[in-house]
């Protein structure tokens, strides 16, 4: 993040964990608007954890995280919502249909007791038309395949119209097209919208395509922070999965695979 740019959020010193056990520990960065990082990272390691805390669902042990630099934990339901966006566990809203739970993501831009505009209507189609699931808006949840599901949860996050979009391995029931489909959706969509993006992923070649930067995080510390081309080196994927790696490339595509 270059140095003029106000940060969106700011996290500083974060540690937080579950009972005894401290799973994050002096966690800083800052993302701007417009970003788009991806946090990579063995399982275990707290990446869930860190989306917690900045959603303020955990409660921090030390440090602080700000959202436009006050703390992100001072702001009401609806005023966070209409600046953050997530896309992250199952949700158990399954008597709604398709087009009621992505008319959801409206709700904190609706003022009290009015009802939806022509506009809120409108994105609510533009969103799930932008997925291709449109022509699913009347069925329920459970009538939905899983990766279908999260089509409808990304929908739902981008008719949010976030500044800020949390994705919780937003693609991990999705088929290779539709993981590309959508992750590019997001990161067209917030370049054009300036978003800034935290997308939580497994798929080190999914980050490495889309992300403008990356976060690796080992042993609930941060190890790396950079440009995918920086950090997703040979020897750095040796520190954070113990096996090593080659790092193909064909023309502008760079792609990561075990040795
Ligand atoms: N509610 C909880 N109570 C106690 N421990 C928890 C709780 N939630 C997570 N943990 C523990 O915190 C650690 C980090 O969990 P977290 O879900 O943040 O990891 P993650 O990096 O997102 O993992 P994964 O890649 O497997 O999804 C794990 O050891 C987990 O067992």
């Amino acid at each position: 993040m270059s140095q003029e740019q106000e940060p969106l959020l700011t996290i500083e010193s974060l540690t937080a964990g579950y009972q005894d056990e401290d799973v994050l520990q002096d966690i800083s960065f800052r993302v701007a608007a417009g970003e788009f990082i991806s946090i990579v990272a063995p399982n275990g390691t707290g990446k869930s954890t860190l989306l917690k805390c900045i959603t303020s669902v955990l409660p921090l042990r030390h440090g602080k995280v700000f959202l436009h630099g006050r703390p992100a934990n001072s702001y009401g339901p609806r005023d966070f919502a209409r600046q953050v966006a997530v896309v992250g566990e199952e949700e158990n809203a399954f008597a709604f249909s398709a087009e009621q739970l992505v008319f959801m993501g409206r709700f904190p831009h609706i003022p009290r007791f009015a009802q939806p505009s022509a506009i809120d209507r409108a994105l609510v189609q533009e969103a799930m038309d932008n997925v291709g699931m449109w022509h699913k808006r009347r069925a329920k949840l459970h009538e939905l395949s899983q990766g279908e599901r999260q089509k409808v949860m990304i929908a739902r996050a981008l008719t949010q119209s976030p500044q800020l979009l949390l994705l919780d391995e937003p693609t991990s029931h999705l088929d290779i097209a539709n993981q590309y489909a959508v992750l590019g959706l997001v990161k067209k969509l917030a370049a054009e919208r300036n978003i800034a993006v935290i997308a939580v992923l497994h798929d080190i070649n999914l980050a490495l395509r889309f992300s403008s930067r990356l976060i690796l995080l080992k042993q609930g510390r941060l190890l790396a922070d950079g440009s995918p081309g920086e950090v997703l080196t040979p020897d750095m994927l040796e520190t954070l999965y113990g096996m090593k790696f080659a790092l193909l490339r064909d023309g502008d595509i760079c792609c990561v695979q075990p040795r």
